[in-house]
């Protein structure tokens, strides 16, 4: 079975069709040439960045009725979305906005047909759709909504270092209010039940963070952990789950006590990102858990300030690739 994966190279002033042409044309890792790789995006964009790297591509129509195969060097299927301007490198346009969801509204719906095996999503700008009047957080919170399901968790890893989030995009002001007992049980939920079926981890350990520093003192430096975390983690294990903490998120994330978890569950972004992306920037990759489809997705931005200079790297488009396939693979068995 070839798996078809959708491919939205994301916000078109940024490294994401640079990346696209590469992937066709030059660094595609040996797992992607096993699959059908159908990028949703505007065909002369995918041209013009081709010229810009003296490639010659190919762009083949896509079509669903067509049996799968393999998508042939310096080429890509393609399912057009037409930009509303012409993109330039590094140069946001809030006219495009509609585009780079139109993007992956097509992709999140061909996910649900199961027209495409899974999604793997290059960078957006959470500013500019906003900017064009569109209330956007992420990729996450809109293929959540898509899919018609309450709850997602966002995960990152890299190399054996996994770092899922208790709250994703929102402010740091807010961030204590969105986590309850019920919240954190519906994430550990999820995160225990997806590395049990999607990562094959039989009795998965999940290392959980506190809130506040030092897990809170005892009391003495926030009290989220006794009131909310403790709770919350004490109903879980009683139904057989292996949870460590809470645990001060500047212990948890030592080499000792990773060494005792398969994953970290942080209660916010800044506290568990930082860490995975210093750990693997560049060859991380994001996925989004309790989806009935699989999204994988790069472990970095829309890189502006390079987007153009022909410097980006394909490390985690390539890792998101083959998590994505190996993740359909795994499905089908
Ligand atoms: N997957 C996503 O959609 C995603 C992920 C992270 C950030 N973002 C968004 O991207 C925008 C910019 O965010 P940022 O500037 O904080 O982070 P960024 O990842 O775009 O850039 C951080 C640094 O890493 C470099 N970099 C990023 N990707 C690279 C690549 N492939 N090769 C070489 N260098 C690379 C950039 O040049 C920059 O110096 C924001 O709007 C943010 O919300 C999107
Ligand atoms: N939180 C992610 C990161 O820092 O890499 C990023 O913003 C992408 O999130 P979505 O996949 O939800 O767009």
């Amino acid at each position: 079975m070839i798996p078809r994966i959708a491919f939205t190279p994301g916000e078109p002033a940024g490294v994401g069709p640079e990346l696209a042409v590469k992937l066709a044309c030059s660094g595609r890792s040996p797992d992607a040439t096993r699959a059908q790789i159908i990028a949703i995006a505007d065909p002369d964009l995918l041209q013009q960045e081709a010229a810009r790297q003296g490639r010659a591509l190919q762009l083949i129509p896509f079509d669903p009725e067509q049996p799968s195969s393999p998508t042939p060097a310096d080429s890509l299927h393609i399912l057009p979305v037409a930009l509303a301007h012409e993109a330039h490198p590094g140069q946001l346009d809030i006219a495009n906005g509609a585009y780079v969801l139109e993007t992956l509204q097509r992709a999140a719906d061909g996910c649900k047909a199961r027209t495409f095996d899974a999604v793997v999503t290059g960078p957006v700008h959470k500013g500019v759709i906003n900017d064009a009047g569109v209330a956007f957080s992420g990729h996450t919170e809109f293929f959540a909504e898509q899919a018609g399901v309450e709850k997602v968790v966002m995960m990152l890893a890299a190399d054996d270092l996994r770092v899922a989030l208790a709250t994703t995009h929102l402010p740091l002001k807010d961030v204590s209010g969105a986590i309850s007992a019920d919240s954190l049980q519906q994430v550990l939920t999820i995160l225990h039940r997806s590395l049990q079926n999607q990562f094959r981890i039989e009795q998965p350990r999940i290392g959980v963070c506190g809130l506040n520093p030092h897990a809170g003192e005892g009391g003495h430096l926030g009290r989220e952990e006794i009131e909310v975390i403790e709770p919350a983690l004490d109903t879980l294990r009683a139904l057989g789950m292996h949870l460590i903490g809470p645990l001060p998120a500047d212990t948890l994330f030592t080499p000792p006590q990773l060494a005792r978890c398969d994953a970290v569950l942080a209660m916010y972004h800044d506290q568990g990102l930082p860490v995975l992306k210093f750990k693997g920037f560049g060859r991380a990759i994001n996925i989004t858990l309790g989806l009935p489809f699989i999204r994988t997705s790069v472990d970095h931005g829309t890189a502006l300030n390079i987007a153009g200079t022909g410097i980006a790297d394909l490390g985690s488009l390539n890792a998101a690739l083959s998590q994505a396939i190996e993740l359909v693979q795994l499905r089908n068995l």
